[in-house]
């Protein structure tokens, strides 16, 4: 039985006389169905009555198995005993972030905000980790350690650590792994599976076990604990992974084991205690409700994103290694804290700021839980035509690999997905949450074969979209770095307190064109920032590679970065084509582009090396999310010159600025803004710090005004709507190209109408859903004419607002035609560009909510440019039926 809905009464706990002595109780008021039907109220008792303390109207719960009872003509419930009630249920709280709370609520928050420092015991505690993985998976103890030490060569180094000290201390830990597994494999029963990815929609809770041996959890830790019983916060954690592995499996682990890994290299003569590193614990039913009400606490804490401050349990601060951290931090966010504050506070607009930013990213980490929710939400059916999962794969096979993971195959498909290579997914036997799921790596993907890679191995039947949260936690670090730790002066300019600086350079670095040559200057001059304003094609990118080489040259390191791997990789090859070559690039292997793969940071290898590569190079590049990564954020830059500026988000854009004395943004507000998924959160991330600072101060910009791109044709009514006509083709071959110029196109086997630079086409289709047939037939029609006409057809592009419009053109054009979506298509051109409005009636639909999204689509093309659409659809909006006009 399960009761779910919206709190709209919550009565104060009190002590009542029973039949069984003295309890607790309250009373919760809430509407089923979301808030619509009639109110039930059902009564908690005992220790549940604490919910009282902090559940409040509006928040949602779900009562599981509640007692029930006829009175008076009315269905009484009451939580106690067996049952459950848990608060916010599609906040998912991650498990260790309950473990945290245990230990104090503060603790969790500063880990929230401040990230993991790049510490030691946090990089050994990955390579145990990685070798208790690997031993799990049978493979040799000597192999497993010199393997993930040398990986984690660049973390050493930065650490000033020597790889054969580390070594040997891996080897002391993993002892204490090997002689319990030996211990354990004594019986034959025995069972491991290692790294288990839960996510539990009862509870609202997701993690990752570190094993699972018959069905029960085992937590591995790095330090040592000489008592008899593992410590309180490490049960916690166990008993998190217990709960979701009974909803799993309709049983309760009765046993979670706790293996401290120290306890195997310290010396007998020096310690007392309890030295044996595996301490086992029984798990019963008053530790798992603990369990979720400790849940509750989190996630009703972050229904208004308020601030613990510690208070909530009993921590304590003497004790704490993060107790300065906690004062400091308290301090300059002028927050109550247990531990008390030190130091002045921020000045009242930073704290505003912070408080405002932190509001939004956490509206945009619930849009990203309700991403998890769907994987139990929508049916196999709804998810694939959602693009979030590839469904009804045929496995093809599973083979271990030498290092131990598994390479899962499957036949290929031609299937239509969000689901890209390099991409984290997760793979299960066709349920992703009840059946056996792993969290996995794109290999590849296509109509030949699906392989990826994992932990352990499933039958490869389905690949969703895994949601992850790593996008919000970066851009919560980069405001903490950026706000928190950042000098006053530094900050002066984000917060209007005064006029950025230049100074004055004459030097001449673009000869042919005159605002690139500004902007190189007034970049090379910028004491705080500069902003380079690139509209489509007008050499952007060519002269971000100017202004890093202008700074290179008087002796800056640079930090070079941009949202996209693709965009950072088009930064380096601009770089090389001017002959520029001293870059680092900071990536993984499937992140960084086959041919810049050369300039990639090996992170694996002599500590001392790695260092080097990456602290000598003048120009480091990584995307602004790798920017907030512990590694990056050990580095300082004397300029961060960042790209496709007017795409991030303002926390994105410090991730990169935040490392450095000042900063470049290039980019273009007029194009596609930053994507940001809570319509709420929109409010405030959807304005890039690009935009910000153009508004706030256009003394420190420059416009590129000469485009490179299209014909005068194309280009006009881009400038005249977006640009306040000052789009100029940059030379006389620009503005009078046209399709007959390419080799082998003759322009009269075309129609008339596709001759001119810019024509419009309605087929008198009618859309069906996120389709429209007959438009898809009719580019399909005019993609052949230009083909038959000789045009090559990688020559052309099609963009398309939906997926599934792009699906159903795709299927009628030959292969080489790209097809995609706008936001695909952003940073690219084609000789031709057919755009397929797919919608009539209204207008409706991504690419109309945006006007900035049409200005991407029709700036694509250099020589000819069809739209397909229905004029009467787009006529009832201005700006569509000028662009009709224009196109006609
Ligand atoms: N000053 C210049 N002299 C000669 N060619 C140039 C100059 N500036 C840019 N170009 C050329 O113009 C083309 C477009 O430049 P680039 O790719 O840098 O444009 P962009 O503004 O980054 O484009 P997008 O709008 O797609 O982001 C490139 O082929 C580039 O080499």
């Amino acid at each position: 039985m399960q009761l779910r809905g919206v709190v709209v009464d919550v009565s104060d706990a009190k002590t009542v006389n029973t039949q069984y002595g003295e309890s607790d109780l309250c009373e919760v008021t809430f509407k089923p169905e979301g808030g619509v039907a009639e109110p039930v109220t059902a009564t908690l008792w005992g220790k549940w009555a604490e919910t009282a303390d902090y559940l409040e109207p509006g928040m949602e719960v779900a009562v599981y198995d509640p007692d029930e009872r006829e009175y008076q003509g009315e269905t009484q419930y009451s939580v106690g005993g067996d049952s459950t009630l848990v608060v916010e249920p599609d906040f998912l709280v991650d498990v260790t972030d309950v473990r945290s709370w245990v230990q104090c609520p503060r603790m969790y928050y500063l880990n929230k905000i401040g990230g993991t420092d790049h510490a030691y015991p946090v990089v050994k505690g990955t390579i145990v980790h990685e070798v208790f993985g690997d031993l799990l998976r049978g493979r040799d103890l000597d192999e497993a350690i010199d393997d993930h030490v040398d990986d984690a060569g660049l973390d050493l180094g930065l650490l000033g650590r020597d790889a054969e000290e580390v070594r040997q201390e891996v080897r002391d830990h993993a002892s204490a792994i090997e002689g319990w597994l030996q211990q354990g494999l004594l019986t034959e029963e025995d069972e491991w599976r290692s790294e288990m990815t839960l996510v539990s929609e009862r509870f609202g809770m997701k993690g990752r076990a570190d094993a699972v041996r018959r069905g029960m959890p085992v937590e591995l830790k790095t330090g040592k604990n000489t008592k008899r019983d593992p410590r309180f916060q490490d049960k916690i954690q166990a008993a998190c992974y217990a709960l979701i592995l009974e909803e799993r499996n309709g049983e309760a682990p009765d046993t979670g084991t706790l293996l401290y890994t120290k306890n195997a290299a310290v010396e007998r003569t020096e310690e007392s205690g309890d030295l044996s590193p595996a301490k086992e614990f029984s798990i019963n039913g008053g530790l798992l409700n603990f369990v979720v009400r400790t849940r509750n606490e989190i996630a009703a804490m972050e229904y208004d994103a308020s601030v613990p401050t510690g208070y909530e349990a009993d921590a304590r601060c003497e004790y704490c290694f993060e107790q300065d951290t906690c004062m400091v931090v308290s301090g300059r966010l002028d927050q109550e804290s247990k531990a008390g504050k030190i130091g002045s506070a921020i000045p009242e607009e930073e704290r505003e700021y912070f408080d405002r930013f932190y509001q939004a990213i956490e509206q945009e980490r619930r849009a990203v839980h309700r991403e998890y929710a769907k994987l139990w939400d929508q049916t196999p059916q709804e998810r694939a035509d959602d693009d979030r999962a590839l469904v009804d794969l045929e496995p093809a096979g599973q083979t271990q690999l030498d290092d131990g993971q598994w390479e899962l195959r499957a036949k290929g498909t031609t299937a239509v997905s969000k689901i890209r290579e390099g991409d984290l997914a997760l793979a299960s036997d066709g349920n992703p949450i009840t059946g056996a799921a792993e969290l996995c790596r794109i290999e590849r993907l296509d109509e030949d074969e699906v392989i990826v890679t994992s932990d352990e191995p499933v039958e490869l039947r389905r690949l969703d979209v895994y949601p992850s949260e790593i996008g919000t936690d970066r851009m919560l670090t980069a405001l903490h770095d950026a706000v928190l730790t950042r000098p006053p002066e530094q900050k002066d300019v984000l917060f209007g307190r005064r006029e950025p600086e230049f100074a004055e350079v004459t030097e001449t670095f673009v000869d042919n064109n005159a605002a690139q040559n500004e902007a190189v200057q007034l970049a090379v001059g910028a004491e705080d920032f500069a902003l380079v304003h690139g509209p489509p094609g007008t050499g952007k990118t060519y002269t971000l590679a100017q202004v890093v080489r202008a700074c290179v040259a008087r002796g800056d390191q640079v930090l070079l970065s941009a949202f996209t791997n693709r965009a950072v990789d088009n930064c380096l090859e601009a770089l090389e084509d001017q002959g520029f070559e001293d870059v680092v690039r900071v990536g993984t292997e499937s992140g960084v582009r086959d041919d810049m793969q050369a300039y990639r940071l090996d992170t694996a290898g002599d500590p001392d090396e790695c260092v080097s590569q990456l602290e000598d190079a003048a120009v480091v590049a990584a995307t602004t999310a790798s920017c907030s990564s512990r590694i990056m954020r050990t580095q300082e830059f004397d300029t961060a010159v960042v790209d496709e500026a007017g795409q991030l988000t303002e926390p994105g854009t410090l991730a990169a600025t935040a490392r450095a004395d000042r900063f470049v943004l290039v980019g273009d507000h007029q194009q596609l803004p930053p994507v940001v998924s809570s319509e709420k959160a929109n409010e405030v991330l959807g304005q890039s710090l690009f935009e910000r600072l153009i508004d706030e101060y256009p003394d420190a910009s420059v416009l590129l005004d000469r485009q490179y791109r299209m014909a005068q044709r194309i280009q006009a009514f881009s400038s005249r709507e977006f640009y306040d006509n000052q789009l100029r083709p940059a030379t006389g071959e620009v503005a009078a190209q046209r399709i007959g110029d390419l080799p082998d196109v003759d322009p009269e086997a075309l129609p008339e109408n596709l001759r001119d630079g810019a024509a419009f086409v309605d087929p008198d289709g009618s859309a069906e859903g996120n389709t429209n047939p007959t438009e898809a037939a009719e580019v399909a029609r005019v993609v052949s004419e230009y083909v038959d006409a000789g045009l090559d057809p990688s020559d052309i592009g099609v963009i398309a607002p939906y997926r599934a419009q792009v699906a159903e053109i795709s299927k009628h054009v030959p292969e080489s035609v790209a097809v995609d979506t706008v936001d695909r298509f952003q940073g690219s051109s084609k000789e031709v560009i057919v755009v397929s409005f797919t919608a009539t009636g209204s207008l409706d639909g991504p690419i109309f909510e945006d006007y900035r999204r049409i200005n991407v689509a029709l700036t694509r093309a250099k020589k000819a440019l069809v739209l397909v659409g229905d004029a009467d659809a787009l006529a009832t909006d201005e700006v569509y039926g000028r662009m009709v006009e224009w196109a006609r």
